[in-house]
């Protein structure tokens, strides 16, 4: 246990915290400036604008400073709830998606009485209210006189035509009934508990019965609408763009761009729009590319990677939250089919979220760069950030419970490349996610 801190550190603690949370606060605005102002509660969002890095640093360090501040000042027991008590924001928010409550509201500045919405959602009014309330605690949905709601910020992505939408139906459906259920149980099952399998999940664990042997991706297949869905709720993930921290703009024309498990083509739109000079070619498992060519405009070829390599001689290989998805062993096999497919001067972009490495002057690859420590949070805040780096924390578990895979840090990834004759070049970084860029070791 650590030496107990004197009652006046304590106090200077939570004023340092205090500064810090001033001083982000100022960042942070700077930051929204740049994109045309920061928004109001009520505003509609502002397009599908990535969030910048400087905005990302700002609310790392804001949200980390303020929520160790409130948990320093608040009792113990209110400490718990706020975690204890997700499941009720959790479960107000699904049903709120499901009943398409946002679509209702739309064009309805003045909102809409709750026995209104009762009668067109089929949901009874008392239960109803409760629901909406609860959520416009949290600024989704604001209640705009007694028991009559309306749209806001916050719920106005929850319309079905919002990719947001699908991936609240994905993360509070089959990822939270199915994949976080019964964590405890399956953990303790001797079979399932100690497997490294992607069929041995603990989601795999929740449909044993129904699909023995059964995992994620293959689950997918067998539930189409389930699979439209998450597909998706992967276009609505808006973190920070690759073209905000990796120079996607000034890659020479007719650089060839291939994502590999790129879904139905969010991110390579991203990169089109960033420099419409390259040549990008998307791949994805067959039945997934037929949807994205209906978004148009790239070269699409079908592959499954964990079996073939993709299009050979590409100068740049990308994947986001592909590596993530995968257990080592797996991971491996596919980084080698992708360096079977590579010239000498090719790279790959393995872009995920990145665990937090401590900064202790370690390297990766051997590689010193100053830029890859997220461990350096300024105290009194927790080296990692705390409550503000929690993102790649909590989907390490989530992609557990999932797919028996991980988050990994940039070591992790470098260890995993030099399995498949790849050697660590740069790590560009997202912030909350990062590119480790990976090139050919012989
Ligand atoms: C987490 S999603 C990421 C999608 C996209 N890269 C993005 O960031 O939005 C994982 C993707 O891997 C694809 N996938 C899963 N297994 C695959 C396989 N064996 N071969 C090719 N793609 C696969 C899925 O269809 C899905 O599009």
């Amino acid at each position: 246990m650590s030496k107990a801190t004197s009652i006046d550190q304590r106090e200077a603690d939570i004023r340092s915290l205090l500064a810090l949370v001033n001083s982000s606060v100022e960042d942070a605005i700077a930051a929204w400036k740049e994109k045309g102002g920061v928004p109001g509660l009520g505003d509609a969002p502002a397009g599908d604008k990535s969030p910048s890095p400087a905005l990302l640093r700002a609310i790392r360090v804001l949200d980390s400073a303020s929520q160790q501040m409130t948990f320093l000042l608040r009792p113990t027991f209110l400490n718990l709830t706020n975690v204890a008590f997700m499941p009720i924001e959790a479960a107000a928010l699904r049903t709120a998606t499901e009943a398409k409550i946002a679509d209702f509201l739309d064009g309805k500045p003045k909102g809409a009485h709750v026995d209104e919405i009762a009668k067109k959602t089929g949901l009874p009014p008392f239960e109803l209210a409760c629901i909406l309330r609860c959520l416009t605690m949290k600024h989704i949905f604001r209640e705009v006189s007694k028991d009559v709601f309306g749209n806001n910020r916050g719920s106005y992505v929850l319309r079905s035509v919002d990719p947001n939408s699908a991936f609240v139906g994905f993360m509070l459906g089959e990822a939270s009934s199915l994949g976080l259920a019964n964590m405890y149980e399956a953990l303790h099952d001797p079979e399932y508990g100690p497997s490294l399998e992607s069929k041995r999940s603990v989601f795999s664990y929740n449909i044993r019965k129904e699909y023995p042997n059964t995992a994620l991706f293959d689950w997918y297949l067998k539930h189409p609408e389930q699979h439209e869905r998450f597909n998706r709720a992967m276009t609505a993930v808006n973190l920070a763009n690759v073209s905000d921290f990796y120079p996607v703009a000034s890659l020479p024309p007719d650089t060839t761009w291939c994502d590999i498990g790129g879904g139905i083509g969010g991110p390579l739109a991203k990169v089109a729009g960033a420099n419409p000079k390259l040549r990008l070619t998307l791949q994805d498992l067959p039945n997934v590319i037929e949807r994205g060519k209906e978004q148009g405009r790239f070269n699409f070829v079908p592959i499954d990677f964990t079996e073939e390599a993709p299009v050979e001689g590409q100068d740049i290989y990308y994947m986001r939250f592909i590596v993530h998805d995968w257990p080592d062993d797996v991971a491996t096999v596919i980084l080698k089919n992708i360096r079977k497919a590579m010239k000498p001067s090719s790279r790959l972009l393995v872009h995920d979220l990145v665990l937090p490495t401590p900064s202790d002057g370690s390297t990766a690859g051997g590689t010193k760069n100053s830029a890859m420590n997220s461990m350096d949070a300024p105290p009194p805040l927790l080296p990692n950030y705390g409550a503000g780096g929690i993102l790649p924390l909590a989907l390490d578990i989530n992609v557990m419970a999932l797919l028996n895979a991980k988050e990994r840090s940039i070591d992790d990834v470098v260890q995993l490349a030099k399995q498949a004759d790849m050697k660590f070049v740069q790590f560009w970084d997202g912030v909350e996610s990062g590119v480790i860029e990976l090139g050919p070791m012989h």
